[in-house]
């Protein structure tokens, strides 16, 4: 992992639920090692605050408040990234990394963490060549609750990232330095599969979620929602089989076991920036799966109904 300097730089870009997380945790563990540098890239009141206090950290019982290395918006400030950790919503994916173009080189590794089943074709064509594109999927809720502070409300926090189908040691070194600051990240050659499985999860999470205004717990204490997941999840199992993806059969109740590890007022990301009238992940949780299924010609009629009432109870939705 060649750069600039002997160190390795490790940046995170956008500290919002999940970067704020993921950033927290390297931040606060490499705060004196020599050989790690860590950099937060985000702006506006969260860069102010983070530049002044640090971000405040919170995760069960545990609190401590991070200072990275850097904290900047320039690129020119940041400089040359080895690990770069693309944190934006999907929407923002691209239009990032176009931005911060000079600290990426062909020797820069990006890993991701957004829901979406076209990373890949989002943000490779942006990356220069040599630069390794390591998509990931994360299981947790996390969230900015005020400008500088981000809190870990639940889910394991497990994160699968890596490469699809080759193996390259980078991804494992890249694991090493995640485990020592905690981050339970594990490298994966099966990326494909990883990403369908947790999007399996997280789109008809994040629907119902919306449509019902409930956490995730709640989406099996009525029939109702429950149904609706259910179906939604079913469709998008078709969906993947279409596209030759491997499913396992037993997802469905995969999943219903893993709703049950969100405790407590978890919300998903999805309903949380509806509720705050922030741009959402629309495209990415619902319209790329209607187009996607247009595409292999298979019938969702729950998404396309789920879409339409979406479009009622929430008349601002945008992309
Ligand atoms: N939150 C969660 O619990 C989970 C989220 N995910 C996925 O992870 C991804 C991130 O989600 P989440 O953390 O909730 O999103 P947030 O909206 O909380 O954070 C995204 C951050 O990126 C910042 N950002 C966007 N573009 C830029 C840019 N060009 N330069 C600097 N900062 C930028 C945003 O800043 P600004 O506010 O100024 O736009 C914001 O702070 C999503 O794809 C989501 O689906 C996956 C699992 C769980
Ligand atoms: C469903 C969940 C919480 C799983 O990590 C998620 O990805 C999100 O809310 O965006």
């Amino acid at each position: 992992m060649k750069s600039n300097s002997k160190k390795i730089r490790i940046a995170i870009l956008g500290i919002g639920g999940i970067g704020g997380y993921l950033g927290g945790k390297l931040a606060h563990h490499y705060a004196e090692h020599d050989q790690i540098e860590i950099i937060f890239i985000t702006r506006g009141a969260q860069l102010q605050t983070i530049s002044e206090k640090g971000l405040e950290w919170h995760s069960n019982e545990i609190t401590y408040r991070s200072k990275p290395h850097v904290v900047a918006s320039n690129p020119r400030e940041i400089g040359l990234i080895d690990i770069l950790i693309l944190t934006t919503k999907s929407f923002a994916a691209a239009e990032a990394i176009r931005e911060y173009a000079h600290c990426i080189s062909g020797d820069t590794t990006v890993l991701t963490t957004q829901n979406t089943i076209t990373g890949r074709t989002d943000i490779l064509p942006f990356l220069p060549e040599g630069a390794l594109l390591m998509e990931g999927a994360i299981y947790i809720s996390s969230s900015v609750q005020k400008p500088g502070k981000v809190v870990h409300l639940s889910g394991p926090g497990i994160w699968y990232f890596g490469t699809n189908n080759t193996f390259t040691p980078k991804g494992e070194q890249i694991a090493k330095i995640l485990n020592y600051a905690n981050i339970n990240a594990q490298y994966t050659t099966n990326t494909e599969a990883v990403l369908w499985k947790k999007f399996l999860f997280a789109s008809p999470a994040a629907v119902v979620t919306a449509l019902f205004d409930i956490t995730f717990a709640e989406i099996t204490e009525s029939q109702e929602s429950e149904y609706l997941y259910l179906n939604l999840t079913d469709e998008l199992m078709q969906l993947a089989r279409g596209k030759n993806i491997p499913v396992d059969d037993q997802t469905i109740l995969h999943n219903i076991t893993l709703l049950t590890r969100f405790k407590g007022e978890a919300k998903s990301s999805f309903l949380l920036d509806l509720k705050r009238g922030k741009p959402t992940e629309i495209k990415a949780l619902v319209l790329d799966v209607i187009a996607e299924a247009q595409k292999h010609q298979i019938s969702i009629p729950y998404y396309q109904s789920a879409y339409a009432q979406l479009q009622l109870k929430y008349p601002s939705l945008t992309c």
